[in-house]
C-alpha cells in the first residue's frame, strides 16, 4: 500500500496540472499511486509540498482541501474497493446520461450509442491510477467491465427487462444486439485489464483504437462519408481518416498520461512510431469488408495487440 507521501513534489505538481478543478482529489490519488520510495525520501519530500507557496489558487486550495481525504483514501486498506465502487457508480451514471439524452431525443440513438462506445473505454482506463500497486488491484478493476458484461448478458438474453439500456447501446432497439458489439466491447476491456493493466502500453493502445478510433470512424463516416473506399463501398475515406487520427490521438493521450505518471517507461520517438503504425494497421483492418464475419470490436483491438506487441518487442 502506498501513501500520498510516496509522491515526489514534482509528481504531485505534474499530476495536479493534468487533473485540475473538480478532479483535484483524483489528481492526488493519481499522484500517490507510484511504487513506494524510501521513507527518508518521503519525509523529505513531504515538507516542501506543504511549505511551498504554490502560486496558482487552485493548487493552493487543492493541497489544503484534498490532502487529508486523499491521504486517508490512499492509506485505506479498502483503497481498491473504494476505487471499484467509485468507477462502478461513474459507469452507471455515464451510461444513464446517454440513455436520458437519447430518450429525450436530444441525441439520436445511433450517436448516443457511439458516444458511449467512444468515451467508456478511455474513461475506464483513466480510473486505473486510482487503484493501488497491489497485484490484486487489476482484479478489482476488472470487476467494472465484468459487471457491465453480466448486465448486458442478462438484458440481452431477456432475463432482465431494461428498455433504457437496450435503447442506449443497441442500433435499433433489438435487445439481442447487446450480446454482440457491446458485449465484445466489455470482453475486450476485461482482457486488456487482466493481460496488460497499466504496465504495458499494448492494452491501452488496443482499447484506444477500439474506442476513440473505431467509434469516431462511424460518427464522421455517417456525416461526411460521401467518398467511398475503392475496396469497400460500406466505408468512406472520411471515416477511415477520422479513425486514424482519432485513434492515434486517443492512444497518444492515454499512453502519455500513463508515461508521465511513471507506470510505463517511454521514449517518445519510439512510442510515437508504435502508435502511428498500430493506428494505421487498425484503420486498415476496420476498412476491410470483413465486419459481417468479424466484429470491429474484436478485429480492431486484435490487430492492435499483434502490431504493438511486435513493435515493442525490444522495449520502449
Ligand atoms: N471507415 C469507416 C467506418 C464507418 N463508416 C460509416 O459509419 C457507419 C457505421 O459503420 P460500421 O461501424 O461499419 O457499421 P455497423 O457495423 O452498423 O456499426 P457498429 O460498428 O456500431 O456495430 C456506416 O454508415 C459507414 O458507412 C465510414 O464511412 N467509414
Ligand atoms: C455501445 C458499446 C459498444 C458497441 O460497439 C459500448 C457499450 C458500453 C457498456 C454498456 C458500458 C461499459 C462501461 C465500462 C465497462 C466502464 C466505464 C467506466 C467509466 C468510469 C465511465
Amino acid at each position: 500500500m502506498t501513501t500520498l507521501s510516496s509522491c515526489t513534489k514534482a509528481e504531485i505538481h505534474r499530476n495536479c496540472r493534468l487533473f485540475v478543478g473538480p478532479l483535484s482529489s483524483t489528481a492526488l490519488v493519481f499522484a500517490c499511486n507510484h511504487s513506494s520510495r524510501s521513507q527518508t525520501a518521503l519525509t523529505r519530500l513531504r515538507q516542501p509540498v506543504r511549505r511551498t507557496r504554490l502560486t496558482s489558487t487552485y493548487t493552493g486550495a487543492l493541497a489544503a482541501n484534498s490532502t487529508s481525504i486523499v491521504e486517508t483514501a490512499c492509506a485505506s486498506p479498502y483503497r481498491d474497493s473504494l476505487a471499484t465502487g467509485l468507477a462502478l457508480v461513474a459507469a452507471v451514471i455515464w451510461v444513464k446520461i446517454f440513455e436520458h439524452l437519447a430518450q429525450k431525443g436530444i441525441l439520436e440513438q445511433k450517436l448516443s450509442r457511439k458516444l458511449v462506445h467512444i468515451s467508456s473505454g478511455p474513461l475506464f482506463v483513466l480510473t486505473w491510477p486510482l487503484f493501488s500497486a497491489d497485484p490484486s488491484a487489476r482484479l478489482f478493476a476488472t470487476l467494472i467491465p465484468v459487471l457491465n458484461a453480466l448486465r448486458l448478458l442478462l438484458v440481452g438474453s431477456g432475463v432482465v427487462q431494461d428498455v433504457a439500456t437496450v435503447k442506449s447501446v443497441s442500433r435499433q432497439g433489438d435487445r439481442q444486439e447487446l450480446l454482440r458489439g457491446p458485449l465484445y466491447y466489455c470482453l475486450v476491456l476485461i482482457a486488456g485489464t487482466l493481460l496488460y493493466w497499466r504496465e504495458s502500453p499494448v492494452g491501452i493502445l488496443a482499447l484506444a483504437l477500439m474506442c476513440g478510433g473505431d467509434g469516431l470512424a462511424d460518427v464522421v463516416g455517417r456525416q461526411f462519408g460521401t467518398a467511398r473506399l475503392p475496396f469497400n463501398p460500406d466505408k468512406s475515406w472520411a471515416g477511415s481518416l477520422a479513425m486514424l487520427l482519432g485513434g492515434a490521438a486517443c492512444a497518444y493521450a492515454l499512453v502519455s498520461i500513463f508515461c508521465s505518471l511513471g507506470y510505463i517507461p517511454c521514449s517518445s520517438s519510439r512510442l510515437l512510431r508504435t502508435i502511428c503504425i498500430t493506428a494505421l494497421m487498425a484503420t486498415f483492418t476496420e476498412a476491410l469488408p470483413i465486419n459481417q464475419k468479424l466484429d470491429d470490436n474484436i478485429s480492431v483491438p486484435g490487430i492492435a495487440v499483434l502490431t504493438a506487441t511486435l513493435l515493442l518487442r525490444q522495449g520502449l
